[in-house]
């Protein structure tokens, strides 16, 4: 699904069009009074048959960003039913790649924004919603031939741990500072990025909501990796483990999936000492008081995939 290079008067040459950010709203009605709400900020790419209107001030194979835009909202409005941004990001490049010949491959790319339904005294509320804090991104590439690499994401999944995390053994010399430590906060930002083992458009399920329910249980298998039983937790010897641990979790539950990506930045939490010639304890670190910081941080990530995904 490479982007075609050509060769042009002696010059490589690749290029692909789109329009990016295309922000859109969708309710959904139900008969019962009940509304569905998403919000979609959507990326289209083409990559076409359209090289004269680099060479030749010819664009008549242009499908114009503007018109990308406009599918958008159009295709939107024929949805009738509530639909994933999984399955709306592969219907749209299904569109492109259908129905403009000199369309090769559409990449297509939807970032969701977290609203959720309101609760009112533990009352599911009929039309109110209030914003989460991580975003579902959705991505589909498309070529003509019915090709396809189907990914999804959660990012900026916020989790913190206070205690059950340590960090101890790694390469010690001169420059090292850091104490080893049984008993330390582990804080992060999540984002996971899963693909799907489909490799043709026909292979995708038509169950309706299927990628959200795979989202909301992955989501689920993620935290509940990280942080381990409420009583109990997991010891974390490292983020590097922990991360390991949540990404083999994931590919030994979810046989749809042929490969993850975690990045998790470790966010410090400084303890806090302030020793003073008069009181040398006015704040003794004792696992209580700290310095959150955001910089800088460690950047810890990785992948694993299948060794063999073919469906
Ligand atoms: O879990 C950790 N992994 C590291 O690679 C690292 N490096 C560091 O300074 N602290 C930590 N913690």
């Amino acid at each position: 699904m490479a982007e075609k290079e050509e060769v042009i008067n002696g010059f490589k040459f690749k290029q692909n069009h789109g329009k990016q950010r295309v922000r859109v709203g969708r309710v959904w009605k139900d008969s019962n009074g009940v509304h569905h709400f998403v919000e979609w900020n959507v990326g289209v790419n083409l990559f076409s048959d359209c090289i004269r209107s680099y060479t030749h001030d010819d664009n008549s194979d242009i499908v114009a960003t503007d018109t990308m835009k406009n599918t958008v909202y159009a295709k939107a409005k024929e949805c009738k039913k509530q639909i994933t941004a999984e399955d709306f990001a592969v219907l749209l490049a299904k569109h492109f790649t259908a129905y403009y010949k000199q369309v090769t491959t559409a990449i297509v790319k939807i970032v969701e924004k977290p609203w959720k339904r309101v609760y009112i005294d533990g009352q599911p509320h009929k039309h109110g919603f209030e914003l989460g804090s991580e975003k579902h991104v959705a991505e589909a590439a498309l070529s003509k031939s019915g090709a396809i690499k189907l990914s999804s994401s959660i990012e900026g999944l916020s989790l913190l741990k206070t205690t059950k995390s340590g960090f101890e053994g790694y390469v010690k010399d001169k420059y090292t500072l850091l104490p080893e430590t049984r008993e330390r906060m582990l804080a992060t930002e999540l984002t996971a990025t899963w693909r799907y083992l489909f490799q043709n458009v026909h292979d995708i399920p038509s169950t309706p909501m299927f990628f959200a329910e795979r989202y909301s249980d992955l989501r689920k298998l993620l935290v509940d990796t990280f942080f381990g039983p409420p009583d109990e937790g997991f010891y974390s010897p490292s983020v590097q483990s922990t991360l390991y641990q949540m990404a083999k979790a994931v590919l030994n539950r979810f046989h749809v999936i042929s490969s993850i990506d975690l990045k998790m930045p470790n966010l410090h939490f400084i303890p806090v000492n302030l020793p003073n010639t008069q009181n040398p304890n006015i704040v003794k670190f004792a696992d209580d008081v700290y310095l959150p910081t955001d910089e800088p941080h460690g950047s810890i990530e990785a992948s694993l995939s299948r060794l063999h995904s073919r469906m």
